[in-house]
């Protein structure tokens, strides 16, 4: 945090921001959609009756590895652009200095479809997928099951339950994504920086020979730190608006 603020002010932390902003609201639909549609076929029940008639955890995994099976294809480009932006770490337009490579998201998007073809635009997607796709199913097990302890038989959990359950759902899928969101966000990198990997194993294998197992846990802290709040509004957000709308 000292070394960003030094070298890049308070505007460093913001780097790589609008995209995240403009994307989370389709991700999280597409995420949220998909978990409540598979369970509504897999259980016959809609959301509302799932509380007389709680489902089980197999579906709650299945319908959230679904859900994050397919938002990962909608979230691999705004990802891409985000890590690439982040990872920019020149000090901002000092007179004389070069121009950054990327001048913002947009110019980022548009070099990368022109320097590494419209499937550049999803390299890492496939260690994004992998990443996402059983923390997602941890995710809402762990919601779902903190949420049914502490909330009486067939009643509706409340506001402070969705809140702490929604904040430690994202700690508990952050803490088993890292080690594969480590390696997603070199796949990211390579072809600009870094030398590119054969395929998501090889980025294992040397990312662990190089530099030690301890690779596999950082931004382990930050990230935790993070989920939980982002999750813990995320969830009051959507029992909010499905209580609302139904
Ligand atoms: C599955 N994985 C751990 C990667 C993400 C889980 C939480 C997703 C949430 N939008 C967030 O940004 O925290």
């Amino acid at each position: 945090m000292v070394k960003t603020y030094r070298h890049e002010s308070l505007l460093g932390f913001f780097k790589g921001m609008s995209f995240p902003i403009a994307s989370i609201a389709v991700v999280n639909s597409v995420l949220f959609g998909i978990y409540s549609n598979t369970l509504l076929a897999l259980t016959a029940t809609s959301h509302q009756e799932r509380r007389a008639q709680p489902p089980s955890y197999t579906h709650i995994f299945i319908a959230g590895c679904t859900g994050g099976f397919l938002q990962a294809y909608f979230l691999a480009p705004f990802d891409l652009i985000k890590v690439r932006l982040q990872n920019q770490t020149e000090p901002r337009a000092k007179p004389g200095s070069p121009p950054p490579r990327y001048r913002g998201p947009v110019h980022c998007a548009a070099s990368i479809f022109q320097e590494e073809g419209p499937r550049g635009l999803f390299r890492g997607a496939w260690a994004l997928t992998l990443r996402d796709t059983p923390t997602m199913g941890i995710y809402f097990i762990t919601y779902e099951c903190l949420c049914h302890q502490s909330t009486p038989e067939g009643q509706n959990p409340s506001s402070a339950t969705v809140l702490v359950a929604g904040g430690f759902a994202g700690i508990t899928s952050w803490v088993t994504a890292t080690p594969l969101d480590v390696i997603k966000s070199r796949m990211q990198m390579a072809g600009l920086n870094q030398r590119a990997h054969r395929g998501v194993l090889d980025c294992i294998v040397s990312s662990a020979r190089q530099e030690g197992l301890g690779v596999f846990f950082r931004g382990l802290t930050i990230n935790s730190a993070r989920a939980f709040p982002v999750n813990a509004v995320t969830f009051l957000s959507y029992e909010y608006l499905l209580h609302l709308w139904q």
